[in-house]
């Protein structure tokens, strides 16, 4: 029995939703383990634009310090992506969320589920047997540098930059997790083209040795995005920079069946942040109808990170079965289609009920 202090920072879209439900999750977890979870709810994104002016409060970021764990949902709004002058972004308060919280480690999983693996929009045999993570550098790179326009503003830059520190504390993790899984780590850049890619090359490289049973490959960024499609069983931890993993992830969720689907942890420093990939959906907001299980999944992980691990896998056996009997949002069925916070009540059903019979 133990007693957690958890940020909840549900931000934008159908953010307030999904968290709604790994919160129903989190507490039939709490019921059945004997545990006390203390949320503390804070702004970020848009919502916390239109009530301070600013993406990301001092006071949203004392909280997180605060915590033991900070459960995120999603930021963005429309209003801010169809003005490419705005000055302030929700995007801006998730950036330097990461930075302030040194979460320089964002890890995705892909698994696949055998009871979606005929949805997938790929042929089965490719889809079967696909399990992978890609260990997605977050606090460097393209989206940390300087970027700018020039004085008549025709002409813009964004500069990437990495140093050999900042590669190697996320490359060790990605070994380690190689270590403890198929073996195999790939590293996934541009070095035919990008200094900064040759970089990770040669400190990988020179990292391999430390890890002799390790397996190590490296693939050009436009190969990888082919062969995760044509051959996604094939990889095993992908390593990469922070705009490849961000967008390869996404083409990796096609797997699994919906982005709905992938959860994630950010990991570095003290506390760890657990969020789903996906963004705020706009276009569902309000609705009802967003997937919670990538962030039941992101819950499942945050348990995993505050050392729960048999309330980690309590959580996940809930998904495994709620899927297997197509008890799902209609982004993987439209016609047994369930509400989003149907899916949640069930979901925290299931976890109380299976605990409940493994005692
Ligand atoms: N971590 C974050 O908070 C992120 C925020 N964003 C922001 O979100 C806003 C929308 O961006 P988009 O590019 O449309 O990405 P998105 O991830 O919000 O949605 C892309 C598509 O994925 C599917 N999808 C996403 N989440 C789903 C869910 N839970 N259930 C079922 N289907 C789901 C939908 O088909 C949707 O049209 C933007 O403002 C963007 O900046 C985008 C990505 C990540
Ligand atoms: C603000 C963006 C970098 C968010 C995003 O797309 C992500 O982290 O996956
Ligand atoms: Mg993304």
């Amino acid at each position: 029995m133990a007693t957690k202090n958890i940020a909840v920072l549900a931000g934008d879209g159908i953010g307030p939703e999904v968290v709604a439900q790994g919160i129903k999750v989190l507490d039939a977890v709490a019921e059945v383990f004997g545990h006390t979870f203390n949320y503390t709810e804070a702004l970020v994104g848009a919502v916390a634009i239109d009530a301070t002016g600013n993406p990301l409060p001092e006071e949203t970021l004392e909280v997180c310090k605060a915590s033991d764990a900070v459960f995120f949902g999603a930021i963005g709004h429309p209003k801010y992506d169809n003005d490419p002058n705005a000055k302030v972004r929700p995007e801006q308060g998730l950036l330097a969320l990461r930075k302030s919280l040194g979460l320089f480690a964002n890890i995705r999983p892909v698994t696949t589920f055998e009871a979606l693996i005929h949805k997938s929009p790929l042929k089965e045999e490719k889809v079967r047997g696909a399990d992978l993570v890609v260990y997605r550098e977050l606090t460097g790179g393209i989206y940390f540098g300087e970027k700018g326009r020039n004085e008549k503003g025709d002409e813009a830059y964004d500069n990437c930059a990495y140093s050999t520190g900042e590669i190697e504390r996320i490359a060790k993790l990605a070994f380690e997790a190689a270590q403890n899984r198929r073996k195999k780590l790939t590293l996934v850049d541009k070095a035919n083209v990008l200094e900064t890619s040759r970089l990770w090359r040669e400190v990988v490289r020179g990292m391999a040795s430390s890890y002799p049973d390790v397996e190590v490959d490296y693939m050009f960024v436009d190969n990888a995005a082919m062969q995760l499609i044509q051959w996604p069983s094939q990889f095993d931890v992908i390593l990469t920079e922070n705009m490849f993993g961000d967008i390869i992830s996404d083409e990796a969720s096609v797997l699994t069946g919906s982005m709905g689907l992938l959860p994630s942890a950010s990991i570095g420093a003290k506390v760890g942040m657990y969020e789903p990939i996906h963004g705020s959906y706009p276009q569902a907001a309000g609705q009802d109808i967003a997937n919670p299980m990538a962030t039941v999944l992101s819950a499942a992980m945050l348990l995993d990170g505050i050392g729960m691990y048999t309330e980690g896998n309590a959580v996940r056996t809930a998904v495994d079965k709620a899927i297997s009997e197509n008890y799902v949002t209609e982004d993987l069925d439209k016609e047994a289609a369930k509400k989003c916070s149907e899916v949640g009540d069930y979901l925290a059903e299931l976890v109380k009920a299976n605990v409940q019979e493994s005692i």
